[in-house]
């Protein structure tokens, strides 16, 4: 554990440092790791714990993603089972299902839960809302969580490239007493940057803001309205989408996430600078009451409802390809995409 200052506040974290990859494997040499779910998390980390070692197996049912299971070398009957089987032969059950897909699997996986074993979760979502989800997991096992602050897909490719991704940790049952030594050396295992601390219910809470805001929701919001502005007075698509997204991914973004905003700042105009340091506190008075409704309409629970009820019908795979489709047929994107291909190394 290091004591790090985070803007004057000090927070206790985990790296590698710490908690090597060898005390990792030693920590979980005789678990056998049960991944259950091969969508996005269960590739990224299931592949990452095979490749630094671990003892890991895949849950999965039939069809396209048992496929990429199998593309990915899992080999069914010694390494690739059906989602009972893996459960069964688990001692670290990991349910990287979808969140709705871990709701209805809950009574096949229940019985397999005996004691000793440990709950995994890269989301506090199922224990968080157990009203509204069921899980209640039996007394004698522990219930832990690693959540990458990032897609499944970037902690992968982060690993192979020799990065690694931050993640929060949290225990909400220790019956073995060993909870925690697990959660970090999973954490560890599955190639976290760094691993800060956290409960069930801060993770949930957080991370559906995170997404439906800054991450997600709020800048395809952003963007959208500047795009539509700009084209409303007679910009041109090209010019509209390269002063909303393209400079922004591929110019300024690197820039803040290499050397904070202000380093960003400093690196354009001062007519840029004077303008930006004006209009971001406006920015801010104007979406912070959005985002406060936002945040109570997750804690109240409604936002994880509502992922549970649409997840939930049959239908739901159809209908969000089709929002997704008409999101990537619309004028901006579709204008990103000739923008992407003028890339010079795409050409
Ligand atoms: N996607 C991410 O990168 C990401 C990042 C951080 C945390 N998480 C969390 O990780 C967990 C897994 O998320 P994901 O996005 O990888 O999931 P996903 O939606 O990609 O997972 C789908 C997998 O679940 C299986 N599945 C779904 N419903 C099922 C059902 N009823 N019966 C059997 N199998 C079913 C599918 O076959 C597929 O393999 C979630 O708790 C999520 O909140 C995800
Ligand atoms: C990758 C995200 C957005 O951080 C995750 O929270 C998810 O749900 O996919
Ligand atoms: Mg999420
Ligand atoms: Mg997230």
């Amino acid at each position: 554990m290091a004591e790090m200052n985070f803007g004057g506040v000090i927070e206790t974290v985990v790296t590698s440092k710490e908690f090597s990859l060898e005390k990792a494997r030693e920590v979980l040499q005789n678990e056998t790791i049960a991944v259950l779910g091969y969508g996005i998390q269960g590739p990224g980390q299931a592949c990452n714990l095979r490749d630094n070692g671990f003892n890991v197996i895949i849950g999965q049912r039939e069809g396209k993603t048992y496929d990429k299971a199998v593309a990915d070398g899992w080999v069914p009957g010694k390494t690739l089972f059906s989602i009972e089987e893996a459960a069964a032969k688990g001692t670290i059950i990991c349910m990287l299902l979808s969140d709705a897909g871990q709701i209805s699997v809950w009574p096949k996986v229940k019985p397999y839960l005996t004691k000793g074993k440990a709950l995994y979760y890269s989301h506090g979502f199922a224990i968080n809302w157990s009203d509204r989800t069921g899980v209640v997991p039996p007394g004698d096992v522990d219930v832990i969580m690693v959540a990458p602050k990032g897609s499944g897909t970037s902690l992968r490719t982060m690993f192979r490239e020799g990065r690694g991704l931050n993640c929060s940790y949290a225990v909400y049952q220790d019956a073995t007493g060993k909870a925690e030594e697990r959660t970090i050396a999973f954490g560890i295992g599955i190639g976290a940057g760094y691993l800060f601390k956290t409960t069930f219910e801060r993770e949930a809470t957080s991370d559906l803001t995170g997404e439906r805001g800054s991450l997600m929701g709020a800048i395809e919001g952003l963007f959208e309205a500047q795009y539509q502005v700009l084209r409303e007075h007679g910009h041109s698509p090209s010019e509209a989408f390269n002063e909303t997204v393209e400079e922004l991914t591929q110019s300024l973004a690197p820039l803040f996430g290499e050397k904070g905003m202000d380093w960003m700042y400093a690196n354009c105009s001062t007519t840029a600078q004077r303008g930006a340091l004006d209009w971001a506190p406006r920015f801010r008075d104007a979406i912070k009451p959005v985002m406060e409704w936002l945040y109570l309409s997750v804690k109240s629970g409604n936002e994880a409802q509502i992922s549970i009820d649409s997840n939930s019908k049959p239908d739901y795979r159809e209908k969000l390809n089709e929002e997704l489709r008409q999101m990537r047929e619309s004028e901006m994107w579709q204008a990103g995409m000739t923008v992407r291909k003028l890339r010079p190394e795409n050409n």
